[in-house]
Parts: C-alpha cells; sequence; structure tokens
C-alpha cells in the first residue's frame, strides 16, 4: 500500500523534496499532501497532481509521514497546531527544521513519536541531495522507510545527531557555498573571453565532474589537483594566487561561521 507524506511548509526546500519524490517515482503525486499558507506558489505541484492546501490538519490527518519544513521559529505554533490530528501509531514525524533537536521535538509533541531529523539540500529536486539522518523511536520498517526515500533522492548518511548543525552546514548551506564558487568561475571565465552561457556551462560541468572524480575513483582532492598542475604549469600559478588571496581561509571560515550561527541562535 502507499504511504501518504505530508511536507507542512511548502517553501523552498519543501517544494524541492515534494518534486523529487515526484520525479523520482517514489511517490505518487496523489499521495503528497503540501501545505503553506499562500498557496498560489505551488500551481506547478498542483499541475502534477499533488495535493495542495492551507491546512495543515487536514494535510497531517491523510498522511503516515508527515515532514515538518517550517522555519525554525515556527515550529513550535505548527506542532501545537497540527498535534490534536497526529497519532502516535501512525504517524512518523520528519523534521528538516534547522537546529531543532529529537528532545526539542518530543518536548512538543509527547514521548510515543518516531522522530526522524532529516538534512537534505535543494538538489533533491532532481535526486541529487546529499541527507543526512538521525532517528527516534522508529521502528525497523519505518527507519527503512525514511532512508529508502532518502536514498531515491540523492545519497544519505546516518549520523549522530549531535552533528546534525555540522551536516546542515556542510552539506545543505554547501549548495550555495558551491553556487557562489560556480559563479565567481563564470565572472572570471566571461572577463578572459566567453559569453556567460557558454562560461556558465563550463564552469558546471568542470565542477560537477571533479566532484565526481572523488565520488567515483574515492581519491582525496590533493591527489586530483596534483594531475591537473603540469610543474611550471598555469594551474598551480592560479592556485597558488587564489590560496595568497586565502580560497581556503575563506571557505573554512565560512563554514564556522555559519555553524556558530546555528549553535548561537538555538
Ligand atoms: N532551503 C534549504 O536549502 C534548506 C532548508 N532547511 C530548513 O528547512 C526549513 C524550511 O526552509 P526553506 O524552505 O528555506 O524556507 P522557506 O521560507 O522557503 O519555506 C518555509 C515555508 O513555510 C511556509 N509556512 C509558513 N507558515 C506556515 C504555516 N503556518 N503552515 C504551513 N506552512 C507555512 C511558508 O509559506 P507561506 O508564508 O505561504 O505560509 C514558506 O513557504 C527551515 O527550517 C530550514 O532551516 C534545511 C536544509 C536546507
Ligand atoms: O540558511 C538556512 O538557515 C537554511 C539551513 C540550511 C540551508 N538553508
Amino acid at each position: 500500500m502507499s504511504k501518504n507524506i505530508a511536507i507542512i511548509g511548502g517553501g523552498n526546500l519543501g517544494s524541492a523534496i515534494a518534486e523529487g519524490l515526484i520525479n523520482s517515482g517514489f511517490a505518487k503525486a496523489e499521495n503528497i499532501f503540501i501545505t503553506k499558507r499562500n498557496i498560489e506558489t505551488l500551481s506547478q505541484l498542483k499541475e502534477k497532481g499533488a495535493h495542495i492546501l492551507n491546512n495543515n490538519k487536514e494535510a497531517v490527518a491523510n498522511a503516515d509521514y508527515v515532514i515538518l519544513a517550517i522555519k525554525p521559529f515556527q515550529i513550535k505554533d505548527i506542532i501545537s497546531e497540527i498535534r490534536p490530528s497526529l497519532k502516535a501509531r501512525k504517524h512518523v514525524l520528519i523534521s528538516v527544521v534547522t537546529g531543532i533537536w529529537i528532545k526539542d521535538l518530543i518536548e512538543m509533541t509527547g514521548e510515543d513519536f518516531a522522530i526522524v531529523r532529516a538534512m537534505p539540500n535543494t538538489a533533491i529536486a532532481i535526486q541529487e541531495s546529499m541527507t543526512c539522518i538521525c532517528s527516534h523511536n522508529a521502528s525497523e520498517e519505518q527507519a527503512g522507510f525514511v532512508s529508502n526515500l532518502f536514498n531515491q533522492l540523492g545519497k544519505s548518511v546516518i549520523i549522530d545527531e549531535k552533528l546534525m548543525d555540522a551536516a546542515t552546514v556542510l552539506g545543505a548551506c554547501g549548495t550555495a557555498f558551491a553556487m557562489r564558487y560556480i559563479r565567481a568561475n563564470i565572472q572570471g571565465g566571461v572577463e578572459i573571453g566567453f559569453n556567460a552561457k557558454v562560461a556558465a556551462l563550463i564552469a558546471a560541468q568542470t565542477v560537477k565532474g571533479a566532484a565526481e572524480l572523488l565520488l567515483t575513483k574515492h581519491t582525496h582532492p590533493e591527489e586530483e589537483i596534483d594531475k591537473v598542475t603540469t610543474p611550471k604549469g598555469c594551474t598551480i600559478a592560479g592556485l597558488n594566487e587564489m590560496e595568497h588571496q586565502g580560497l581556503s581561509s575563506s571557505i573554512i571560515r565560512g563554514i564556522t561561521t555559519s555553524y556558530k550561527k546555528i549553535v548561537q541562535d538555538m
């Protein structure tokens, strides 16, 4: 029997999850119930056949798995709102909300629920997410369903909950960090002669190929760098200049700043 999935908060991440679920075939559109207050922005999902609602309780009542994809400061109010519709033996809660711990969720829902924290990224829309997962109280079947779901939408790894904030930065903010790196390549590419469209293609495919080399060959980045840096060549000249300007340092500092922001805010 197909499971119904409610997505509470059809924003950037929530709608990307719905898109990925439908495109991957993991769920039929008719098994997805996605909510937000202003449902006009969900028209594309509606056209695909998903249920679009501005009523969280109704979405929950129809679902077996409830994905919480609202902003951190909203979670308490929204759980209070849906709590009367939640049934411990029926519902599994999957929170993708940053900085909200399982203990916080238990405080809001009570002890009896299967709770999963998952940290995907927006590439979930095209089944290329990296998703970090930890769970509490989930049966083998429930945990298996959730792992299967995220594996169909990219790669997933089970982690200790104490690493969930770090996972948020590396895996979820990481999409934006990578985009900025690619954008800078496009800017440089235009300056040295390409039009923006060709520069964008070269930059994105080159980054994709570099990532695939690591994922396929399981090599260290420095080993792959050694294969590109011809002695006395142009790569090492550019790379060293980037390092003189603080490339690695600025990325590491950005990552630790994002991490501190989560820890300080929660
Ligand atoms: N964006 C990302 O890449 C990632 C985000 N996250 C986490 O996912 C969560 C969502 O982030 P993101 O998608 O970026 O944020 P968005 O602001 O894009 O999405 C949140 C959505 O919640 C909706 N919403 C607000 N109030 C309610 C309500 N009462 N009932 C139902 N829906 C409501 C909003 O729509 P409306 O105003 O119309 O109701 C909005 O579209 C956050 O906790 C974030 O930390 C985690 C990993 C990656
Ligand atoms: O920027 C944010 O707070 C969220 C969490 C990870 C990605 N977006």
